[in-house]
């Protein structure tokens, strides 16, 4: 390293910096910094604290988190349902932060979809399944392609999500697994970019549980829909590629699977690594279990190595 660069070379750097492409100008997901404060009886509550995240096309994705680490918050948030009060949301290229009343209702309805735990708030009591997926068609302003075509449309998600013979009954009249698959359908009518789901297997058993992961990973295979999912089943969560943590408002760690073929055998194993999530401004959240362990708190001694930076308990007492 020069430790006393030229004018040129620094002139060089910033430049360099100037021309590096915008945080996230390449994800479909973007949050940097985001921030929800929610004041109940004069006392504040920092949901989110400075959260970064990034999501691209075409993934299927966990969010983990312990209770009130505000997972919900976020998915509300990206739902278009709340604003955040400070940092920057964009999916799709549409501002979250800025939107008019007009285009955040264009938003829920043409770029995003949602499936929730409780499934009586993902379907309309009174419609069959077909009726349910082809409402928000016809609300979208899709009438001008007709009723038969919205019909055919639902049928063929219905398929997709193997709940066809469901089509005539009312959600009183199903499973709360064909409830989720319905509400997946319903999720799925307008074509939405971004497929946020939370806890959607919350009131399911764990066999059901596997089945609706299954029509997620349909609709995210075979439709090409981006999903996001909130959950607190790790079974669930460990069936997805990414897996980020939530800890206090802001993501923490991050968990990447992968497939590995063994030459010799065949054999075709997952591969599981964790990952700490370094901020913009250089912090890093080291898990809980690892500074416990070593009983790290308040400082810890840092040195830089060639290929590593090593993160040592304090050692300053005694020197
Ligand atoms: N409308 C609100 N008014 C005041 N505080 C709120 C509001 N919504 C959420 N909070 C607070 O924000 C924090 C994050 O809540 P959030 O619901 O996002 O957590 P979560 O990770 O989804 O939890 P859970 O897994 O229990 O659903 C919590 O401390 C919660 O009490």
């Amino acid at each position: 390293m020069t430790s006393n660069p030229t004018l040129a070379e620094l002139a060089g750097r910033v430049g360099a910096d100037r021309d590096r492409p915008a945080y996230g100008h390449d994800a479909l997901i973007t949050c940097d910094r985001l921030v929800r404060v929610f004041t109940a009886d004069g006392v504040e509550v920092q949901a989110l604290q400075g959260l970064d995240l990034l999501v691209r096309e075409g993934e299927l994705m966990a969010l983990v988190g312990a209770s009130g680490s505000g997972k919900s918050t976020l998915m509300n948030i990206l739902a278009g349902l709340d604003t955040p009060t400070a940092g920057a949301a964009r999916v799709a290229g549409r501002d979250l932060l800025t939107m008019t009343a007009k285009d955040r209702l264009a938003y829920r309805r043409e770029v995003v979809g949602f499936v929730w735990q409780q499934t009586a708030r993902n379907l309309l009591p009174y419609l069959t399944s077909a009726q349910n997926v082809a409402l928000p068609m016809q609300l979208a302003g899709r009438s001008r392609s007709g009723r038969r075509v919205r019909a055919e449309r639902a049928l063929e998600l219905l398929e997709l999500l193997e709940v066809a013979d469901c089509r005539d009954r009312r959600p009183h009249e199903m499973s709360g697994g064909q409830q989720q698959r319905v509400a997946i359908a319903v999720a799925l009518a307008c074509g939405p970019s971004v497929l946020l789901a939370d806890e959607p297997t919350g009131e399911l058993d764990s066999h059901t549980a596997e089945q609706i992961f299954a029509a997620f990973r349909t609709a995210n295979e075979r439709l090409g829909t981006t999903i996001v999912i909130v959950t607190h089943d790790q079974a669930v969560a460990s069936e997805v590629r990414r897996t980020v943590a939530i800890r206090d408002g802001r993501t923490s760690t991050e968990v990447l699977r992968r497939s590995e073929v063994d030459a010799a055998t065949g054999h075709e194993t997952v591969v599981a690594r964790e990952y700490a999530m370094l901020d913009r401004a250089g912090r890093l959240q080291l898990p809980a279990e690892y500074t416990k362990a070593l009983n790290m708190r308040d400082r810890v001694a840092l040195e830089l190595e060639p290929d590593h930076i090593a993160v040592r308990p304090d050692d300053s007492e005694g020197r």
